[in-house]
């Protein structure tokens, strides 16, 4: 009797996102027969409902554009940039795609739609999803996800945002500025809690300033409403509003995979556990992006599926993902831009801080532009010790431009450089950037009257 013999590729990936296609175009490059699955359309969560719709929805409120307009040109930014990444362009690039949910069956074999697929290696890039809090109500409540507020045709009147992160301030701060009436619900003491304090307090200060209700400390305790009317409730607070935006985070999407099928380990978020090769508990089987749980962006979700390829493909060199040197943007106005560690999370003494406000930065005079700082931490080298101002270990930016400024800092991390090379680069008189060579100044001796000073010694 005959037996059907799986198609095979010399590699597979699951997941057409970000890290997905950097997977795939890496896999393509060196040569491998390489087969994208993917059940949503390749581009993911970072052009359909991610960055591309909530950073166009950004330029558009700052623009100053009607609300009807802002999506107008959300759903143009999204075509556009979908077109670059679509089927047919994949194709020309000698990726084939397969549209559909695969499940694992073996380590080395998955199924989609019935069909059997076979590769020695295969890649995990199926991404994450929007996490629902379990509040009591909130399963009853119409509520918006960011899987469904760029499909918004109207603009509300009132909007309560539940999240203080990433999407929480981006979207509060873009809908505020269409006139929306905003409240920002966030569980913990203080906006954006992962990141800088200093950054947090001056982004509470930023949208209450614009109108936005700021709850911090807010334990909301239930939720009740219907399409019209939605009241959120915690022990010291009621908000009536007209719509709800979830934004408390990201669960990783690994549920339906039969991970178990391949003895692919997982922690207790559900995140695919990988090395620093991006291999899993199951050789021959990797994972990259946001299913990882490390980080939650799209260039580090690019950078992990290009290690990822590499990695399955190799035997010997294979390349190794470092996460020291990825850089983090918020992009609220100004943006608030972090690379490398946090002040509060350097343990060395011997570590210092230049900081410098962006009221002493002309450009930023010059654009009326003042709030925000810069903050560069270094320390010694080993051996070497402060030679050459030490290296960087991180970078901490609120400013207009931060996302820009943040990647001089980056690269001298990655680079490992002497942070002096910061200080003794020529930048160009008035530019933003300038205020990272004038607070690299400041690791040798006083600049502008402002000199390093140890490790938590506050904004000075
Ligand atoms: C509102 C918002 C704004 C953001 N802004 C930014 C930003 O400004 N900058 C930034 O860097 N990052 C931003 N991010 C984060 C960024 O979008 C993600 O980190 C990135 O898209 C993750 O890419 P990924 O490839 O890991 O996953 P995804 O893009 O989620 O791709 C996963 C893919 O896998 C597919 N899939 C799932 N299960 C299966 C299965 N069983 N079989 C086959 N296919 C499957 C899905 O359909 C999807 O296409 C933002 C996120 C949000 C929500
Ligand atoms: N610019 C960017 O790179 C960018 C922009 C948006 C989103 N993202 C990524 O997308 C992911 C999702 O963003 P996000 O903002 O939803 O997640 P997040 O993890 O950044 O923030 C979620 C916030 O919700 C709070 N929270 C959790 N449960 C709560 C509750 N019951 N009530 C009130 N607050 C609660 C958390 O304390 C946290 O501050 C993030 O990991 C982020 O990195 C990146």
């Amino acid at each position: 009797m005959a037996v059907a013999v799986p198609a095979g590729y010399d590699l597979i990936v699951l997941g057409g996102g970000a890290a997905g296609l950097a997977t795939a175009s890496r896999a393509v490059a060196d040569g491998a027969t390489t087969l994208l699955v993917t059940e949503g359309a390749p581009g993911g969560d970072c052009t359909f409902t991610g960055c591309v719709p909530s950073k166009t929805l950004i330029e558009a409120a700052a623009d100053g554009l009607p609300f009807g307009k802002a999506m107008a040109r959300v759903r143009d930014a999204v075509t556009r940039v979908a077109a670059t990444e679509d089927e047919a362009a994949l194709r020309e690039n000698g990726i084939e795609v397969l549209r559909g949910r695969a499940r694992f069956v073996a380590r080395d074999r998955i199924e989609v739609d019935g069909h059997v697929l076979r590769a020695p290696r295969i890649v995990i890039a199926t991404g994450a999803a929007p996490l629902v809090p379990p509040i009591e109500g909130l399963d009853g409540t119409p509520a918006l996800t960011t899987d469904t507020v760029f499909e918004l045709d109207e603009r509300p009147s009132s909007l309560a945002v539940l999240g203080g992160g990433a999407v929480g301030c981006e979207l509060a701060q873009a809908f505020a500025r269409f006139g929306v009436e905003v409240s920002l619900v966030e569980e913990a003491g203080r906006l954006l809690p992962d990141g800088d304090p200093e950054a947090s307090a001056l982004v509470a200060d930023l949208l209450t300033s614009e109108g936005v209700t700021v709850h911090t400390g807010t334990r909301v305790e239930s939720i009740r409403g219907d399409g019209h009317r939605i009241t959120l409730r915690s022990a010291t607070a009621r908000i009536d509003t007209h719509r709800l935006l979830v934004a408390t985070g990201r669960a990783p999407v690994t549920g339906t995979l039969e991970l178990e099928a391949a003895g692919v380990s997982t922690d207790r978020a559900g995140a695919v556990i990988v090395d620093r090769h991006q291999e899993t508990s199951a050789a021959g089987v990797f994972a990259a992006g946001d299913v990882t749980g490390l980080f939650d962006n799209t260039h580090a979700a690019y950078a992990m599926g290009r290690v990822a390829a590499g990695a399955a493909l190799r035997r010997t060199r294979r390349p190794a993902f470092s996460s020291a040197a990825i850089p983090r943007v918020i992009f609220t106005d100004p943006e608030i831009a972090t690379v490398g560690l946090l002040e509060h999370e350097v343990n060395d003494p011997k570590a210092r801080v230049a900081y410098l406000p962006m009221s002493e930065v002309d450009r930023a005079i010059a654009a009326e532009a003042t709030t925000g700082f810069i903050k560069l931490i270094t320390g010694p080298r080993r051996l070497l010790g402060d030679l050459g101002g030490g290296k960087l270990l991180g970078a901490s930016i609120v400013a207009e431009r931060a996302g820009e400024l943040i990647g001089e800092p980056a690269l001298a991390m990655t680079a490992g450089m002497f942070t002096g090379r910061l200080a003794q680069t020529v930048h160009a008189y008035p530019t933003w950037s300038m205020a990272v060579q004038q607070a690299a100044a400041q690791f040798f001796g006083e600049h502008g009257g402002r000199t390093a000073r140890k490790v938590g010694g506050g904004t000075s």
